[in-house]
């Protein structure tokens, strides 16, 4: 063959970067709308799918793995249709999040039948290197429910991958895992992402998705509520009117000084002291201990009211929305 015959050959479908694309995705179990008119492009590399609980995230992962229909849209691997596409399914790996796995099997049984299923030609070898990438060879010819949770996990990871797939889809893998599991999971993900594999998986917690993901997809309610790298999306989370409430030696005094200053969105006085709406975040938490020694009051407690998570996603999605 010629060097120029060689460069003009596609390269086999393996080896080309993955990206999933969803346009106008929406899906429905009966009144329910679990996902909700999503248009999202996932491409190499690891990206997180962070929302909360019943956001859509299982749905959408379900969706991209061939395993459940989109109601109305299209979900696509490099411009092929997903659903009811087995040339396709040969790209893509899917670690549940529910234990689905049989506890009386061996980690090397349950890995093998994963390589069997996919018919690969040689089922004993792929199941030692997935088991060899997740760590897992020494407790290999163990039951699974002799396993801890991120053992469980880990081949749980080797099943998914055993056919060596573009794809990896994880639905909230690092759940009940201890840290140790849990930074051993996150650097084997990494690392995958590097090798130029598309990974996603989903997280209900910030601080998971922004130690692994280059990219976050944020979905709220089944609607794609924002997308970037972590510093945006934290940019987008900070930069929002914070809830606080205070406490102080005279809290009518204090509100009076914060009124006049008129930087805060709204001060209200309740039974527990103070609640004040604060339009910029950093400029609020230096203000108020000056505005304070001013008026000759000692704070005793400034705490947010509203960093819950939740109160952060439905801001998103109230911005999102407009
Ligand atoms: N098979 C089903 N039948 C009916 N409703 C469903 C079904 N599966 C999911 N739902 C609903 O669809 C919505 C999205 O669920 P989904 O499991 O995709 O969210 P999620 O973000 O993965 O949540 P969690 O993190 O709690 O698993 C929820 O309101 C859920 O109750």
């Amino acid at each position: 063959m010629t060097a120029q015959a060689v460069q003009t050959q596609t390269p086999p479908v393996n080896d080309r970067a993955a990206v999933i694309e969803l346009r106008q995705v929406s899906r429905w179990y009966g009144n329910v709308v679990a996902v909700n008119n999503v248009t999202m492009t996932i491409g190499p590399g690891v990206t997180g799918l962070l929302g909360p609980n019943g956001a859509g995230k299982s749905t959408l992962l379900h969706m991209m793995a061939g395993f459940l229909a989109p109601s109305n849209g299209t979900v696509t691997l490099d411009g092929r249709p997903i659903w009811r596409n087995h040339e396709i399914y040969r790209r893509i790996g899917l670690v549940p999040e529910r234990e689905a796995v049989y506890g009386f099997l061996t980690g090397r049984q349950f890995v093998l039948s994963s390589a069997r299923l996919h018919r690969l030609p040689d089922p004993e070898a792929a199941a030692l290197r997935a088991l060899e990438t997740v760590e897992m060879t020494h407790a290999a010819d163990r039951r699974i429910e002799t396993y801890s949770k991120g053992m469980r996990q880990r081949v749980k990871v080797a099943a998914a991958m055993v056919h060596d797939p573009a794809v990896l889809l994880l639905d909230e893998p690092f759940n009940g895992m201890d840290p140790r599991q849990r930074l051993h999971l996150m650097d084997l993900v990494r690392q995958m992402g590097e090798d130029g594999k598309t990974i996603l998986f989903s997280s209900h917690i910030l601080e998971e998705v922004e130690r692994v993901a280059g990219q976050i997809e944020v979905i709220v309610a089944g609607r794609h509520a924002a997308s970037g790298d972590f510093r945006e999306i934290r940019r987008r989370m900070t930069d929002r009117p914070h809830l606080f409430k205070v406490r102080s030696s005279d809290d009518r005094r204090l509100a009076s000084a914060l009124i006049a200053d008129g930087s805060c969105g709204a001060v209200s006085l309740t039974d527990d002291g103070l609640e004040v709406r604060a339009v910029d975040y950093r400029r609020f938490t230096r203000l108020l201990p000056r505005l304070a020694r001013d008026a000759d009051v000692r704070l005793w407690q400034v705490s947010p009211a509203d960093e819950d998570l939740e109160s952060v996603f439905s801001y998103l999605i109230s911005r999102s929305g407009r």
